[in-house]
């Protein structure tokens, strides 16, 4: 079977050589685009587009077929007596903002305060893939990061911060590049306790 198995939703088809198979109805919609946008579909150099545009957004928004609670179910309840904050920090991500499917490519910090579990700092950027590979706005993607380790993880404290920019801002609309957005979701002790939120964002680099 191919590879892509990771993007498919239940209810995809494939072809014989393992990619997924596209509806006709979802090729012609991106033929019906690239007709809008001045060119012509069935010209040598498009021919094949449509098909490729199709895969390519089932990859983008691969995250509607990974569930982000899965990644944190494997959880370890001995690390030595560790009870100090864990952070990964400057993971890069893409995402596509949901007002005009644009990119958002950004990095995320994400940071907690252990309780009775750790889980393998690798799941922590699964957790951030599997929300960012859909249609997102950037607050919503820093709450839904912080909340699904909050409810699964229940730890002390967790910290999400994630630095981002927008396509939509700079290649098109506005058109201003180099803008960066920062958004944050801080909850228990990193909400309440300022000295843990300087702490924390003291160890992303961030002033607190
Ligand atoms: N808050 C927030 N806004 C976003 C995000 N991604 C894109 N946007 C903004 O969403 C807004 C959509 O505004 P609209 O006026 O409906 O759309 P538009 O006419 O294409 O707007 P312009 O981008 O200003 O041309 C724009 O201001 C975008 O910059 C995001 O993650 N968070
Ligand atoms: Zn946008």
């Amino acid at each position: 079977m191919s590879e892509r198995t990771d993007v498919a939703n239940s209810g995809d088809l494939f072809e014989s050589d393992g990619k997924i198979a596209v509806p006709d109805d979802v090729a012609e919609a991106v033929r019906t685009l690239i007709r809008w946008a001045g060119d012509d579909p069935t010209r040598e150099g498009l021919i094949d587009t449509p098909r490729r545009v199709a895969r390519a957004w089932k990859e983008y928004c691969a995250g509607y077929a990974d569930d982000p609670a899965h990644h944190l179910s494997r959880v370890f309840e001995e690390v030595g007596g560790y009870d100090e904050i864990v952070l990964l920090k400057d993971i890069p991500f893409q995402s596509h903002c949901e007002h005009h499917m644009a990119p958002i490519i950004g990095k995320a910090h994400i940071a907690y305060l252990p309780g009775n579990y750790v889980v393998g700092i690798s799941k922590l950027a699964r957790v951030l893939h599997a929300f960012a590979r859909r249609l997102q706005v950037q607050e919503r993607l820093t709450a839904e990061v912080a909340d699904c380790i909050w409810k699964n993880l229940k730890p002390l404290g967790v910290a999400v911060v994630i630095e981002a920019n927008h396509a939509c801002m700079s290649a098109r609309g506005v058109r201003t590049p180099g803008v960066t957005m920062t958004t944050s979701r801080m909850m228990g002790v990193f909400r309440d306790d300022e000295r843990s939120r300087k702490e924390v964002l003291s160890l992303i680099g961030l002033k607190g």
